[in-house]
Formats: structure tokens, C-alpha cells, sequence
């Protein structure tokens, strides 16, 4: 657990810190600054390179530095995980409106006191506060500007959702989780969740939302900027995916999306190859805005179904059978009926391509990396009494469906948050 002391650490980031920022040098580019954020080459989302490795490692060996030096009690009580989490002051930033309203230019306390009818103490307060997390940055008193945080804060509407979803939806529901948990123990019904403790509802949460429109599209638009977020990018899919490459236009490949949404993730596929050809499949009015919003490029290769993926697969003998982030949200029991509605549809060497999570077994990634899946794993028990799954875990699920599932691959694209679990049909 504890292999070395304080010096060696320290020596460890220090090499590591300047290699970055040589290898950054070489490059001519930018070290990263609270002002502009991350040169481009340190995203998530860029092509892997030295750099970009030095980054997360520093970022993990920074994260037990800290930890290693903070009180044990500390590390337990509520104050701390508070201590760490900006949204106690963004969220009432971004209800109040604060976030939308602040210029380019940074503004003082007073004018936006004025501008949105609140208390200036207040404004000062909140702002102050996030600027003790780097968003926003007092650099006279009683002015406020722009950090590269708080301007994604200002520009993306997207952005200001997630948050908005994060301590409206899920936080609370987490904070219930217990309650729900004492009551219905062993439960795999969605309805028995957090959430519902939280909404006092028996319905499950996205039948529940269907109900109340204004949250209902404040979550669906939190959940398209989240497919844009570093690291849950369709393209890991597409690029990782054996496609053919967009020469191979001939052979047609045809891919069902089940419970593909608005269809991001089927647009980015036949983009990157010709000869895929995709049905995005959803509820009713997902699939209708879907449709909507199609470019019309695009409209001979990808078609909308409204299905209902508890019912009997209707496209038979296609390629390849999508299921991406639609497991994580049901319990075994649920996903037990997704994948059995498959299996009438499904021709010999069919393939069921699962992009979800794979939570990393024991000491098998560093604890940050497997924190990210377990924290997701949480939620999904607050939302729907869903769950992140281990590789072993995925196994034994195909398995308990239908043992001529044989698993084929299970691939962690580099910089993706989630794999590839690929199923073939052995029928
Ligand atoms: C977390 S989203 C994933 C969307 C998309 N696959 C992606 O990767 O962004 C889950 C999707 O499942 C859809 N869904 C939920 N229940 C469904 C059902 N019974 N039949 C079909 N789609 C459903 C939701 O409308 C939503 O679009």
C-alpha cells in the first residue's frame, strides 16, 4: 500500500513535471494556465503522445501526495468531500444565472449586482468561492474574471445542464441512496432508487421525467454535452471498432444502435465508413427529434425506428447490434431482457458490441482511474438501481443470457472512459 516516503514522491513529480514541461518546451507550445486551460496536445481527447501520459501520471501522483498528507477523520467527513466540490457555489452560479451573464471581459461585483437584481454580497460570495476552485478569478477587488473554467461555464449551455442535472438529479439522489437501500434491500427494480426516495415517485426515473418536461430536456441536453465531454467521444468507438477504413466502401455492414438516442454515435460511424449503414433505434419522441435533427447527407444511411428494446428485436440479420451506454443503467435483471430481445434477430457471427464501462478488478489500474468507475457505479445504483460492470462481470452476464455468446474482445481504447466488450454469435 505505502511503498515509498515523502522524498522519493516528491523526486518522482519533479522529474516527471519537467519532463512535461520540456517536452512542452520542444514543442513550442504553451504550458497549461488557469487563464487558457490545457495546450491542445494534453486533452484527453488527443492522440496519445509522451506529453499527454506525463500529465495523468502527474495528476495521480499528486493525488496521493495530497491524500497522504491529509488527517484520516478529515478524509471521511462530509466538510471534505465538500471542501473538494466546487458545485456547493456553481450551482446557485448557474441558477441565478450568474454563469450566462458574465461578459468576456470579467465584470465587477456591483454591476452584475445590478444587471440580475441580486445581492451584492451574495454574487461576491458565490464567485469568491468558486474562485478558490480556479473558476473565476478576482484580479482586483470586487472583480471577477474569466478563468478557462468559468468561460466553459459561460459559453456552453450544455455545460451549465450537466451541472444543473448533477445537483438537481443526481447528488440528491445519491444522497438517498441508503434510504432506498434499507428499504428495499436486493432489489433490481428501477423504481426502488435513491431518486425515487429523493422524488417521492414510483416510477422510474425516465418515465417519471417524461412527465415533466422542463427536467426532462434539461436531462437530455445534459446527456448530449456529456457524450461530447473529454473522454466519452463517439470516435474511440468508431476508430477502435474493426470497420474497414473508409476506402472499403463495397461491403455493406449494416448497424443497429439500440437505444442510440438522437443518433450522434451512428452519425459518427457512417462518416467514418462508407459502407455502414445504421438504424438508430429509441422511444417514440427521441426517435422523432432524431429524425429532425438528421443531415439530410445522411438520411439514405442512417434511418430512425421507434423500439421499445424490452420487445422483440425487429431488424433481423444485421451486422452488428450497438448497445452503447444503455446496460450501465439496468440492474441484471433488466439487461438479462435487452440482450434475450436480441437473440430472435441475430445470425451466426452477429456481433453485440457493448461500449460501456469495464470497472477495472483489483489493483489492475491506478485507484483514480478506478474511483472514475466506481463513482459512475454509484450513481447509476442512485438513478435506477443500475450498476457499472467488471470484464468478469460482462462475461457472466452474455453467459446467464445464452451461452452461445462467445466473448470476442474486450478493448479500453486509450484516453476512452469506456470499452468495447464484443460479443459474437455462435447460433
Ligand atoms: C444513456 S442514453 C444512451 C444513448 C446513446 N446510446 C449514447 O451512447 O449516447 C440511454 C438511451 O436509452 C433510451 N431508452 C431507455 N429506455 C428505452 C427502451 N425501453 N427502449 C428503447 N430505448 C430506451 C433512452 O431514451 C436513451 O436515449
Amino acid at each position: 500500500m505505502d511503498q515509498s516516503n515523502l522524498k522519493k514522491r516528491a523526486e518522482e513529480i519533479l522529474a516527471t513535471a519537467y519532463s512535461l514541461s520540456d517536452a512542452l518546451a520542444n514543442l513550442g507550445l504553451p504550458e497549461p494556465s488557469f487563464e487558457h486551460g490545457l495546450p491542445a496536445i494534453l486533452d484527453t481527447d488527443s492522440v496519445q503522445s509522451e506529453a499527454g501520459n506525463g500529465r495523468q501520471r502527474l495528476l495521480q501522483m499528486l493525488d496521493e501526495f495530497r491524500s497522504l498528507l491529509t488527517e484520516p477523520t478529515l478524509m471521511l467527513t462530509p466538510e471534505l468531500a465538500s471542501l473538494r466540490n466546487p458545485l456547493i457555489s456553481v450551482h446557485s452560479i448557474v441558477r441565478l444565472g450568474i454563469a450566462e451573464s458574465f461578459p468576456p471581459e470579467g465584470a465587477s461585483v456591483q454591476d452584475l449586482a445590478k444587471k440580475l437584481n441580486i445581492n451584492h454580497s451574495l454574487i461576491r460570495r458565490l464567485l469568491a468561492h468558486g474562485a478558490t476552485h480556479h473558476i473565476y478569478y478576482e484580479a482586483s477587488p470586487d472583480v471577477f474574471v474569466h478563468t478557462a473554467a468559468s468561460r466553459v461555464l459561460a459559453e456552453n449551455e450544455g455545460m451549465r445542464k450537466w451541472i444543473l442535472i448533477g445537483a438537481e438529479e443526481l447528488i440528491p439522489a445519491t444522497l438517498k441512496t441508503a434510504e432506498a437501500l434499507v428499504e428495499f434491500p436486493n432489489s433490481e427494480e428501477p423504481e426502488h432508487s435513491g431518486w425515487n426516495a429523493q422524488n417521492g415517485t414510483n416510477l422510474p426515473i425516465f418515465r417519471a421525467l417524461a412527465a415533466m418536461p422542463d427536467r426532462a430536456k434539461t436531462f437530455a441536453g445534459a446527456m448530449q454535452w456529456h457524450a461530447m465531454l473529454p473522454g466519452f467521444a463517439p470516435k474511440y468507438l468508431a476508430s477502435c471498432f474493426p470497420w474497414g477504413s473508409p476506402e472499403n466502401s463495397d461491403a455493406g455492414l449494416t448497424v443497429v444502435d439500440v437505444g442510440g438516442g438522437l443518433g450522434h454515435v451512428s452519425r459518427v460511424l457512417a462518416n467514418h465508413n462508407l459502407a455502414v449503414s445504421c438504424i438508430v433505434q429509441d422511444s417514440p419522441d427521441v426517435v422523432l427529434q432524431g429524425r429532425d435533427d438528421l443531415p439530410q447527407a445522411l438520411h439514405e444511411r442512417i434511418t430512425f425506428q421507434a423500439h421499445d428494446f424490452f420487445l422483440e428485436q425487429p431488424v433481423k440479420g444485421a451486422d452488428v447490434y450497438i448497445l452503447r451506454l444503455v446496460l450501465h443503467d439496468w440492474s441484471d435483471k433488466y439487461c438479462h431482457k435487452i440482450i434475450t430481445a436480441l437473440i430472435p434477430a441475430l445470425k451466426p457471427g452477429a456481433k453485440v458490441v457493448i461500449n460501456d464501462r469495464v470497472v477495472p478488478g483489483r489493483h489492475e489500474a491506478h485507484y483514480l482511474v478506478e474511483r472514475e468507475a466506481r463513482d459512475y457505479d454509484m450513481y447509476m445504483l442512485a438513478f435506477q438501481n443500475a450498476k457499472e460492470r467488471t470484464a468478469n462481470d460482462w462475461v457472466a452476464l452474455l453467459k446467464a443470457v445464452d451461452a452461445r455468446f462467445e466473448l470476442t474482445k474486450v478493448f479500453q481504447p486509450p484516453g476512452s472512459y469506456l470499452a468495447i466488450v464484443e460479443a459474437t454469435w455462435q447460433g
